[in-house]
């Protein structure tokens, strides 16, 4: 999905060599990671190389990369949320191969978030509390479902669009299992200063069904999923009952260390309540913004708006290696 948008744009200057597939012309079978690294490293500009994949594997080898002098420019989630080790490996390989790393969209696509935390810690401010929507996929399912006017449409074929439409992670219960969400504050916790361990270290709530967590993938999940349309349809009525809307968020406190992510119960006068499509809402509150925090909303998932993060990204890497 980022892969093809980010193609459609239009760079008048950069030219884009996909490794991978150039080498698998020629090599039979498929490179390895050190094999990749051993052909970018070799050539005779700087590099970037633009990991559009979910995979860990790759994530986990970034600091291979950046050590040897290859910038990194990513959506991926994984390798800035994985362990604290990797986090910190990450950014001392950088530094010892004088390379660059950034991945804007892998928190809100191809929203300012990142670049406005860093600007936070840099500039000397303190945030205390990040709190919000933080998944394209949760805001549209959650939009469709548990709209404020009309009834809403199932749940099931809800999560079925959300991945047309090139909102969810490849693997949809990757976002139905709030780790997405998890992810993001990891990485956002650790831009502000909180050593968090993993995304496993705070309370996450799953919305996969029980009955459905051994399906063996992806498909057979979708496949089975609206058999259990019903718990979803309990948890909105149950705020219905109550004048409110249900919306799954997080949070992070960062004087009590407390990250949570799950479902919560809104007045519909709230902005959270009043969201459309896929669109994200991030506060920040920090000591300069005081009682008022910052809020950015906006699209936080699908092809276009991600491609404009890591071009965005890739823009500025190319500005700073000259
Ligand atoms: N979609 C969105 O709105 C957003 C996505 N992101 C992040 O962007 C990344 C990509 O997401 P998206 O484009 O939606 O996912 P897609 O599934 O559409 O694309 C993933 C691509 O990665 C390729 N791929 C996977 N593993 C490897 C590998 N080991 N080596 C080479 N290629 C590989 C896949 O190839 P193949 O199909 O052949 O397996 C596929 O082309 C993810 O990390 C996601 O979290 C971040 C923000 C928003
Ligand atoms: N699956 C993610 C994609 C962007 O990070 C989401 O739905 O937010």
């Amino acid at each position: 999905m980022i892969d093809k948008a980010l193609y459609h744009q239009d760079y008048s200057e950069i030219e884009i060599d996909t490794a991978v597939k150039t080498m698998e012309k020629s090599s039979s079978p498929p490179p390895t990671i050190p094999a990749i690294i051993d052909y970018l490293s070799g050539a005779p500009h700087k590099v970037i190389m633009v990991d559009n994949t979910s995979s860990g594997a790759i994530a986990e080898s970034y600091p291979s990369f950046l050590r040897r002098g290859i910038s990194i420019v990513t959506p991926n989630k994984k390798a800035f949320s994985g362990s604290y080790q990797l986090w910190q490996d990450i950014f001392s390989a950088a530094k010892s191969g004088g390379s660059l790393v950034y991945h804007e969209s892998s928190v809100g696509a191809g929203m300012p978030i990142i670049s406005t935390m860093k600007d936070f810690v840099h500039t000397g401010d303190e945030v205390t509390k990040i709190e919000g929507v933080f998944s394209g996929t949760m805001s549209y399912l959650f939009n469709s479902f548990a709209p404020l006017n009309g009834t809403g449409s199932k749940w099931s074929d809800n999560v079925k669009k959300a991945k047309e439409l090139g909102f969810t992670e490849p693997d949809p219960r990757d976002d139905l299992n709030g780790l997405d969400v998890a992810r993001k504050l990891t990485i956002l916790g650790r831009l502000a200063g909180l050593p968090i361990e993993n995304p496993s270290s705070f309370p996450v709530q799953s919305l996969i069904p029980k009955e459905l967590e051994s399906a063996k993938n992806g498909d057979e999940f979708l496949q089975k999923l609206h058999e259990f349309d019903s718990q979803m349809e309990e948890q909105k009525a149950a705020a219905q009952k109550a004048g409110k809307v249900v919306r799954y968020v997080g949070s992070i406190d960062m004087a009590s260390k407390k990250v949570k992510v799950g479902m919560e119960w809104f007045d519909p006068t709230d902005p959270i309540a009043t969201l459309k499509g896929s669109d994200n809402i991030i506060s920040f509150h920090t000591k300069r913004y005081g009682s008022m925090p910052l809020i950015i909303r906006g699209q936080g998932a699908g092809g276009d708006v991600t491609a404009m993060g890591v071009s965005g990204d890739l823009l500025k890497v190319l500005v700073q290696l000259g």
